[in-house]
Order: C-alpha cells, then structure tokens, then sequence
C-alpha cells in the first residue's frame, strides 16, 4: 500500500506541476512577427525599437507581436485591452524590468528602484521613495517647486520680447527642482554643473549598444570602448555623491527639518557596509528594513534625476506648443486663469484644484506626447497574453504612444482636443492615474511612477504662471501652421526642434511689480 502512496507522489505530482503545465503552454502560438534570420533573428530592425517604428508595426502585425533580437524575445502591446491583461491582470508576472549590461553596472547592479526586479528589495526601495523621499510630507521638495518656478518666471519677466527657447527654460526649472530636492539649498554652481554632466554621460551610456544584451556569448566584445566609459563614469558618479553624504552626515538634519532634502532622508537609513552597523534607527513604517547602503543612495539618485527632470521639461514644451499651434484652446485656458486668479496675482498652490481647463489641456498633451513612450517590463514567468504564449524573461514593450492615439480608444485620436476630458466631453471620466488603459502616461500598477504627485504639480504650477503672467508668440512672425510637431526618440520622446516663443506682459503691471 505504502508503495502506492510513494508511486502518486513520484508521478501524479511532477506531471501536474511540470507536464500539464507545458503540454497547456505548447498549444498556444508565440505572438506573430516578422520572420527573423538564424540567430541574429530580427537584429537588422533594430532601428524600429521607436514608439513610431513598433506603432508602425502594429498596424501589420497586430495589438501584440514579437520580435526576436538575438536570443531575447521582444513583445510590444499596442492595444488597451492587452496592456490591461499585463500591468493589471498578470501584474505580478510582468513587474520585473530588464537591464542591460550597461544599466545593470550604471545601478551598481541594480540597486536603484527603477531598474530592480520585482521583490522584496524593490518593495522596501519603493516604500522608501513614495513615504520618505517624494509624498507631499517632503516639504522641501515641494518649496524647491514653488521657489524655483518664482524664479523662472521673474527671469522670463526680464526678456519681455525676446525669443525665449522653452525646451531650454523648462529644463533648467527642472534641474532646479530636482537638484535642490535631491541635495539641497547649499549646493553650489558648480556641483550643479559636475552633476549635469555626470548625468548626461549616463544618459548617452544608457541607450548604448552591446552585442552581449543579445547574443551572451558575444560579451567579451566590446567594439566602441564603452566598457572604460562606464569605468569613469561610474568613479565620477562615486566621487561626487561620496562628497555629497560626508558633507550631509557632518551635518545632520531631522528628517522633517524644512531644509531636509532626500539625501538627508536616505541617511536615517544608512547601513555602512565596511563597519557592519547599522548607523541609525529606522523609522516607524519601515520598522523591518534592514538599511540601505552608500551605492543604494548613489543609484537611487540617478533614478530620481532621470524620472524628474527629462519628463517635466518634456509636458512643459509639449503643451506650450500645442497652445502655440491651436490659438483658440490657449485662449480658453487663459480665459480660465483671468477669472479664477484675477489679473493683479500670479498662481499660488491652492488656485490649482479651480484650473480645470488647465487640467484638460495637460491630459491632452499626455495622451499625444506622453514622455515615456514605452514602457519596459520583462516577464518573470512563462504565460500567456491574448492566446499568445509569451515566454518567462521575454522583454515587453508597452507602447504608451501607440495606445494613446489608438482609433478604437479615441475620437479624433490624432487632433488635439482638451475639451474632451471637460465634464461635458466623451472622456470627462479619465484620469491619467493608471486606471484608464487607454491612457498610461504615468504607467500603470506595481511598476507605476512614484513622482506622479511632484511631477504633476510641478507642471500645473509652472505653466498656470508662464499662461497667466506672460502671453506668447512664434518668433519672427512665424505662423501656428508652420510649427514643427515633430519628435525624437530617446529614454524620453522630446520635440525634434526645440520651441521658441517671445513673451509679453499678460498682467496688470503695476500691482505685478509689486510681487515680482
Ligand atoms: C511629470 C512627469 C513624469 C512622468 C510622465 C513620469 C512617467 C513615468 C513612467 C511612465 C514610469 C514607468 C512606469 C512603468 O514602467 O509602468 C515612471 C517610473 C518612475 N518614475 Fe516617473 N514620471 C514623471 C515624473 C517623475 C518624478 C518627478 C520622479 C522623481 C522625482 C519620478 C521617478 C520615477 C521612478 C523612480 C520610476 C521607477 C519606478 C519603479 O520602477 O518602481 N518620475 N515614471
């Protein structure tokens, strides 16, 4: 008898965890695709790894397909439907992220928050952020918004008919923001302008291209010398936030000190590896986690750098120029802001929550332009999608672009029309938070962006001041027509050409000056 127990549990039980299972996955196709050569497969149409290039894809291959790069599979989902199967329905599967070489040694393996895979290490980073470093309870990073964007506007002020390039503003405002938040007051010019550049050599390295990410046993090459980039890059990187936490730890803060910045957040945590101790206590809703150590702060701070600054710039210059080009919507928004503000102030924090026209024209301008195009997720788990099997570790590609200008989603898709998020409009009931597929600027589930509440008070706030204090024109008589709407494709999908407009004075100047 004791033979039969022994036999069931032998047979009966692997055939069901492992045979049952496979025999379900091998009826199921893979997603279709474009045919592929031996071993390298689809590498030759690398070039169309853009929101435009899949999108065009999309409409030969269908809402998922597959690519094969090499020994990696890549899916992309095009469709509402099929991204709400993946970062809502099957979310737990598709919440790891993939990395390649060069991200994996840039996030010193990926310590970050960004680039960690789904777990508890990425769970205990993530509660960190939201409750430490980005919720409204971080005052300082909320006065760095308000302070800085005083700033730019009293610079604007100062160039009253001159050609001002957007991008250019947003992207020092942003900076502003960011740095200040991250580091605090006190850091000087000139670490503003190491750190500038230490970023942006990450940035150039993170979109750089290794045969290894696709053919492992091509790792050793490494044709463009980018492993010594990644060398120095990384040693910069070391130097200067190395300098930046000695300098915060010789001069301790309370966390929820006003000048605390997130340095000084991440410090309570500080676990220094070399001395084994732990060198602070823990606060009271991160009771278990263990501390993080000098590499967690330093990665986590190029995610913050990244997340914050590119995107912010991106929706700032996006939507001035669509207001550019349809004249009749920027009149309304301004319109808005005349009677809620008056024309004797400029826009404080608690005016926000009356600009819903503002509202409507920002959410426009993400579901057009929104400033992560794809999303990048990568499966933990063989599964399936749609009656497709999709393959454990296959990279996914959610394109946000694609689904945002979907026909079937959107009326008009391609026109830009604020009125339709407007409570009378077709889509007054979408919000840009994740729960609404068809509109994902921000992600959506486990993986969602963290900096949703900073960000999008940091866009509100900026461009209610630039609409309200200044009106705006194209430079040398140029007309709406001839505005460039093209775009690029990077980490972030900014305009093609940068925006140039010349302000004049919108607000009673007397009263004006007096606050300026
Ligand atoms: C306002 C403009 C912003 C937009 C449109 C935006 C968009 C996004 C998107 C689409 C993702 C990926 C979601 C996914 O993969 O499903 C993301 C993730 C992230 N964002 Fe943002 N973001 C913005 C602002 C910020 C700010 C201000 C910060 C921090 C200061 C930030 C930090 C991050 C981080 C750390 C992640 C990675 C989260 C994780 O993997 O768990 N973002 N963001």
């Amino acid at each position: 008898m004791e033979w039969l127990i022994y036999a069931f549990l032998l047979i009966i039980i692997p055939l069901f965890l492992f045979i049952v299972p496979l025999k379900k996955w091998r009826k199921l196709p893979p997603p279709p695709g474009p045919p592929g050569l031996p071993i390298i497969g689809n590498m030759l149409m690398m070039d169309q790894l853009t929101h435009r290039g899949l999108d065009h894809l999309s409409k030969i291959y269908g809402g998922i397909f597959q690519l094969r790069l090499g020994y990696l599979n890549a899916v992309t989902i095009s469709k509402p439907e099929m991204a709400r199967q993946v970062l809502q329905v099957q979310d737990n599967i598709f919440s790891n992220r993939p990395a390649t070489m060069t991200i994996t040694y840039l996030t010193y393996d990926r310590s970050d928050l960004a680039f960690a895979n789904y777990g508890p290490f990425w769970r205990q980073m993530r509660k960190l952020c939201v409750l430490k470093l980005l919720s409204r309870r971080c005052t300082d990073s909320w006065a760095s918004v308000r302070d800085n964007i005083d700033s730019t506007v009293k610079t604007v002020a100062t160039k009253i008919g001159s050609s001002i390039d957007i991008r250019e503003l947003g992207c020092n405002l942003t900076k502003a923001i960011i740095f200040r938040a991250a580091f605090g007051a006190q850091i000087s010019i000139e670490d503003r302008d190491e750190f500038t550049s230490i970023v942006e050599e990450f940035s150039r390295l993170f979109g750089a291209f290794h045969i290894g990410d696709f053919i492992p046993w091509l790792k050793w090459m490494d044709f463009q010398g980018i492993n010594k980039r990644l060398k120095r890059a990384r040693l910069a990187l070391d130097q200067f936030i190395d300098r930046i936490i000695d300098e915060h730890l010789a001069n301790p803060k309370e966390v929820d000190a006003p000048t605390a910045d997130m340095v000084d957040g991440m410090l309570v945590f500080l676990r220094e590896v070399d001395g084994g101790k732990v060198t602070s206590e823990t606060g009271d809703d991160l009771q278990e986690f263990a501390g993080i150590t000098r590499n967690n702060i330093k990665a986590v701070i190029m995610d913050i750098m990244f997340g914050g600054t590119g995107s912010i710039a991106n929706i700032i210059e996006w939507t001035m120029a669509e207001l550019l080009k349809n004249p009749k919507e920027m009149k309304l928004v301004q319109q808005e802001l005349a009677e809620v503000i008056g024309m004797d102030c400029t826009v404080k924090e608690s005016d926000l929550d009356s600009l819903s026209y503002l509202k409507c024209v920002i959410k426009e301008t993400l579901r057009l332009h929104p400033p992560t195009p794809l999303l990048l997720h990568e499966t933990a788990e063989n599964c399936e999608v749609a009656g497709y099997f999709i393959t454990k570790q296959s990279r996914v590609m959610i394109n946000v672009w694609s689904i945002g200008r979907d026909k079937s989603a959107w009326e008009d898709a391609d026109l830009f029309k604020p009125g339709r998020f407007a409570p009378d409009g077709d889509s007054a009931n979408i919000d840009f938070k994740g729960n609404f597929f068809q509109l994902l600027p921000f992600g959506s589930g486990r993986r969602s962006c963290p900096g949703i509440q900073l960000g999008v008070y940091a866009v509100e706030l900026a461009l209610a001041n630039l609409l309200h204090s200044f009106d705006w024109t194209l430079p040398d008589g140029m007309k709406s027509s001839e505005l460039d709407m093209g775009d690029t494709f990077g980490l972030t999908a900014p305009k093609a050409v940068h925006l140039v407009a010349v302000p004049s004075l919108r607000l009673n100047y007397p009263s004006v000056r007096l606050i300026w």
